[in-house]
């Protein structure tokens, strides 16, 4: 195998005096589609900021290409949380993927006809050609995050981040923007990282998967890190894993509890017990 083009080991975030991620670790390779899950303030945005150099890392590393993060920001697309765009953005679908050319190049501009065939692979290849002269404030919610998407791969980098592409959209186009995810993960053999809340959505297209409580992480495959054990050792309450057809549901396990606190009370109240 290649080397990781994301190396991640140990790696803790401090954020106004507060511990925010604790020893994260996993390794990212070209070809490979990672999903970083986890609920609301679980740490994702925090951890793709330590990785970028946006936020400094109190301990351990995240290195790019075998170089401190920070150093590397020109092998990465990123595509940040919540871009919403108005009804009247004086810009077109096509303009925004060329500012993703344009806002890091100035002073050594590219010639106009390299330019279009940049920007028109990039529409290309997130499906966008028949939006491209539209105003992007005109734009669905799917339709916006393609176009910022194809933005983010203009430079065509090496590593895709997308932090949350999937919230507020209908099931139809978080479905066509896995499936468009899992299709530039496999032809370009870039690698990409994607954060979300329900990890469902992903499993199609998933190879890894970085399942953040609280700030610590497991990491592996599915099969390695959904297990009731992994899992309840990172809650640090017993949870339970069911899974119905493709879906994966991770719920408190109820019985676990119930036997657990059965035990306390039998301890607190011994003439209780059976
Ligand atoms: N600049 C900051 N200073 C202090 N605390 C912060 C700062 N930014 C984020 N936090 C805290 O860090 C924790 C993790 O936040 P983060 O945004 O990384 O979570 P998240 O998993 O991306 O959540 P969400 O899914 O809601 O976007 C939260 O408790 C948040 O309040």
């Amino acid at each position: 195998m290649s080397d990781p083009i994301l190396s991640v080991a140990h790696l803790s975030v401090d954020l106004g005096g507060r511990s925010i991620l604790r020893d994260v670790s996993f390794d990212l390779y070209p070809g490979q589609l990672c999903a970083l899950i986890g609920e609301n303030g679980a740490g994702k945005t925090t951890l793709l900021r330590g990785l970028l150099g946006l936020t400094p890392i109190r301990a351990g590393q995240a290195l790019m290409d075998g170089a401190p993060a920070g150093q590397r920001r020109a092998l990465v697309g990123y595509v940040p949380q919540k871009i919403a765009f108005d009804a009247d953005t004086p810009l077109r679908t096509r303009d925004l993927v060329q500012l993703g050319l344009d806002g890091h190049r100035l002073g050594l501009p590219l010639f106009s006809g390299r330019k279009k065939a940049l920007v028109d692979q990039a529409l290309h290849a997130v499906g966008a050609e028949d939006f491209a002269d539209q105003r992007v404030g005109e734009l669905s919610g799917g339709q916006q995050q393609r176009a910022v998407i194809a933005h983010a791969l203009v430079r065509q980098p090496r590593l895709l981040i997308l932090d949350e592409p999937l919230a507020n959209l209908d099931f139809g186009s978080a479905n066509a923007l896995v499936a468009l995810f899992g299709r530039l993960t496999r032809t370009r053999q870039i690698a990409v990282l994607v954060t979300a809340h329900d990890m469902n959505p992903l499993l199609p297209v998933m190879d890894r998967l970085v399942y953040l409580v609280g700030g610590q992480a497991a990491t592996g495959s599915v099969e390695e890190v959904v297990q009731p054990e992994v899992l309840s050792k990172l809650y640090g309450y017993p949870v339970t894993v069911l899974r119905h057809g493709r879906r994966i549901l991770v719920l408190p396990d109820v019985a676990a509890e119930d036997a657990e606190a059965g035990t306390a009370a039998s301890v607190a109240h011994p003439e209780k017990a059976v």
